[in-house]
């Protein structure tokens, strides 16, 4: 696992968002599947992105998914997509047939049942499964990934690339990458800011039994943890 620590949570996010571009620049024939994680972490990055690297950014090479989605609209302020269409999608010029939304409208177990074929669709196999190029992840204070929260382990080991899960705060359904891709990925990035993360950045560091997050990190293939000096334990 290798990490990466910067002053501020702008700065990490700045130096996420360079060290993507790298990847995909040393590869330049490359086509890159990358896979964005929800929550408000990435809001920052996507910022960043449509400000900073708009041209810079190789589009025509990507192909956008996400790690989960909220099953809300995609109006709806917690969708994953419909921030990411707000704070950057709509900003570049990228082909909409490179990016495939999760529809958060759908019935739950249909849309992660359509979701796993579109991803098996497109990405290439590896070991049998499809294997993304970048799948970039985030935690919870309460040491969950993806939409995977304690408790919910099973979906760990599940062989279907997405499953449906349920945020055990709210009751809310979500659409939620699973084992199958996490430790499929060919690189795996957590993006950890602000101390209240600093636990979670704990585990994920030292130990692999301690949640979701910290079993993904010490799991995957190839681990990497960008954080902040407020999130550093
Ligand atoms: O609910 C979620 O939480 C985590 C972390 O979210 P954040 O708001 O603290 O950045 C996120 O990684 C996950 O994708 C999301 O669904």
């Amino acid at each position: 696992m290798k990490t990466y620590i910067y002053s501020t949570a702008v700065e990490t996010a700045r130096a996420l968002i360079k060290h993507i571009i790298s990847l995909m620049e040393a590869e330049p024939q490359k086509i890159f599947h990358i896979a964005f994680s929800g929550g408000s972490t990435p809001s920052l990055m996507f910022d960043l992105w449509a400000d900073e690297f708009k041209d810079a950014t190789p589009w025509l090479r990507m192909r956008i998914y996400w790690v989960d989605e909220r099953c809300v609209p995609a109006e709806d302020s917690e969708s994953n997509y419909g921030t990411m269409r707000r704070l950057l999608l709509d900003k570049v010029h990228m082909p909409e047939e490179y990016i495939f939304p999760i529809d958060g409208n759908n019935r739950p177990d249909n849309e992660a049942k359509r979701y796993s074929s579109v991803v098996r669709c497109h990405a290439s196999l590896w070991h049998g499964f499809p294997a993304l190029d970048i799948v970039l992840l985030g935690a919870g204070e309460d040491g969950h990934t993806s939409s995977i929260f304690p408790g919910q382990e099973h979906l760990l080991s599940s062989f279907h690339p997405y499953e449906v899960s349920v945020n055990p705060y709210n009751g809310q359904k979500r659409i939620a990458m699973t084992g199958c891709l996490l430790f499929n990925a060919k690189q795996l990035i957590f993006f950890v800011t602000g101390r209240n993360k600093a636990n979670v950045v704990q585990d994920i560091l030292d130990s692999g039994d301690t949640g979701p997050a910290a079993y993904v990190a010490h799991h995957a293939w190839n681990v990497e943890v960008f954080m902040d000096e407020l999130a550093k334990p």
